[in-house]
């Protein structure tokens, strides 16, 4: 006789792929000629976590989250995100992610109208528009071009193209940076609201207090290695220092220091 799934079992089956931690990395090494960016990154983020990935300029950061959304191929290790095997099938997880791209990069002249239409063109699931524009309050400025948007704006009509396909996994580019700490703080709470809603959250940040503020779990990473994780807390008793700052110049000096 056939074995036909119970409902038991579907149920099952549904739990096991919801405990697929939503980021898996192993072993991930990447060189740009001689510039050894990544020497062997292994890390696994959960579901629902948000994570701050913290570390000086050319730490590694951008490779690491490039490699990630399958742009670039390291040289060895393992990638899974989402289950899916990003090296075998750089494209399975792409309509999953959601990707916020630094505001200065959009283009002036286009209206937030064009964009909202244009990337829930691209996706074949997306968000109801008006209701992700009033939750982002970029009603009044539908018509508006991008050149004529305050900064915090520009920088809402960005978070809101990374939810547009309503993603599981939201990857944030230095989310918060050159707001005002007024607008700053109103970015902290739809960062918190995305974590709330079960999305896995992403964001690099040079910021220590946004770091401490938002993630579950904060990583490291200098000169390609990743030299610390764990919740701030964590970090800061591992580096028996009284604050993420102190903790992040010792981990960041302590590698520079093994480097030379
Ligand atoms: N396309 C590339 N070609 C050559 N070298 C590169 C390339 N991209 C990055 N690098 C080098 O790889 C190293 C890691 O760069 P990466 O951009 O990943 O760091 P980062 O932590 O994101 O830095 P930042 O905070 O300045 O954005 C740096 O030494 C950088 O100069």
């Amino acid at each position: 006789m056939r074995d036909t799934p119970t409902s038991k079992t579907i149920r099952q089956l549904s739990a096991d792929r919801d405990q697929t931690p939503a980021i898996a990395v192993r072993g991930v090494v990447k060189s740009y000629d001689d510039v050894r960016a990544l020497r062997g990154i292994s890390v696994e983020i959960r579901r629902g976590d948000t994570v701050a990935l913290i570390g000086p300029n050319g730490a590694g950061k951008s490779t690491f989250v490039e490699i990630l959304m399958g742009l670039r191929r390291p040289d060895a290790g393992e990638v899974h995100v989402l289950g899916h095997d990003v090296l075998a099938n750089p494209k399975a997880h792409v309509d999953r992610i959601g990707v916020q791209l630094q505001e200065s990069r959009l283009f002036p002249k286009l209206s937030v109208r064009e964009y909202f239409n244009f990337f829930s063109q691209v996706f074949p699931r997306h968000v109801d528009i008006a209701a992700l524009c009033e939750r982002m309050s970029l009603t009044p400025c539908f018509d508006k071009r991008i050149g004529e948007l305050s900064g915090g704006q520009r920088q809402r009509v960005a978070l809101a193209l990374a939810l547009i396909n309503d993603p599981d996994i939201v990857i944030l580019d230095e989310p918060t940076v050159g707001l005002d700490p007024i607008v700053r703080r109103e970015f902290w709470r739809l960062i918190r609201q995305l974590g709330d809603e079960g999305k896995t959250v992403l964001f690099t940040t040079h910021y220590m207090d946004e770091a401490q503020a938002l993630a579950d779990t904060v990583l490291m990473i200098s000169n390609g290695r990743l030299v610390a994780q764990g919740s701030a807390q964590h970090i800061i008793d591992t580096a028996h220092s009284g604050n993420l700052d102190d903790a992040y110049t010792h981990f960041a000096t302590q590698i520079s220091l093994e480097a030379a």
